[in-house]
């Protein structure tokens, strides 16, 4: 498999397109599966992603949403993707999906990591994972430099590990390489030049110097600039 890359006139174009490409793969899965999953990331450029995909008209009740990755803040805190998530997905139509929240309100990631591997076992394969990336080149909390990257992106990892990176401002809980990858459908959202550039450099690269490389061969990367 090789990655398949996706440029759009503008960053709306991009929006409403990687949108209606997610809810029409939730669609299709959810007319032969009685229940479909929904992996997003955290940080800033999925919101109009978010805000389109809310009013998608599937049948929300069926689906599970879970982010990528948590960053260890309480849930109203503005880092928390969590309070992302409430705010931009879980609303409209998609308010009836279930939603499992990785931030659990533990003292440290480490505390929630394997109650929560549990929950989010249920849901594998993942129907539609939708990931982000850093210009560092991390996507989930998988971040170049992190403590336990190495056994993060490791075939045999637990579906999710908390992590700790230079790189990152708090604590992170982030799901793995194996849940990631395996997700029957794998995308990429990126936006601008500096991204571009990223990931030009991290196709070059050991996931352990650029981690989003361990995905690109399964995933459609979307980008505009
Ligand atoms: O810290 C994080 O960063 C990445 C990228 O975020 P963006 O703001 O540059 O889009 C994100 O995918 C991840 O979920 C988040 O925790």
């Amino acid at each position: 498999m090789s990655m398949e890359f996706k440029e759009y006139p503008d960053r709306e174009m991009l929006a409403l397109s990687v949108a209606d490409r997610i809810a029409g793969q939730l669609g299709q899965h959810l007319r032969t599966s009685p229940t479909a999953s929904l992996c997003v990331p955290g940080g800033t450029s999925p919101i109009p992603v978010f805000e389109t995909l809310s009013g998608a008209d599937i049948d929300w009740d069926r689906v599970t949403i879970f982010l990528g990755d948590e960053r260890w803040v309480d849930g109203e805190h503005k880092r928390s993707n969590g309070r992302l998530l409430r705010r931009h997905l879980l609303r409209d139509r998609a308010a009836a999906a279930s939603h499992i929240d990785l931030y659990t309100g533990d003292e440290r990631p480490e505390d929630a990591a394997d109650a929560l591997s549990q929950r989010i076992t249920e849901h594998l394969p993942i129907t539609v994972a939708l990931l982000g990336m850093g210009n560092d080149m991390h996507t989930a909390s998988l971040f170049p430099g992190g403590d336990r990257l190495a056994e993060a992106l490791a075939s045999d990892a637990p579906p999710l590990m908390a992590i700790h990176a230079p790189g990152a401002e708090e604590p992170r809980l982030t799901l793995t390489r194996p849940v990631l990858s395996k997700a029957i459908h794998l995308h990429l959202l990126i936006m601008g030049p500096e991204k571009r550039e990223a990931l030009e450099r991290a196709q070059k690269l050991d996931p352990l110097e650029a981690p989003i490389r361990a995905f690109l061969d399964a995933a459609t990367v979307h980008w505009a600039e």
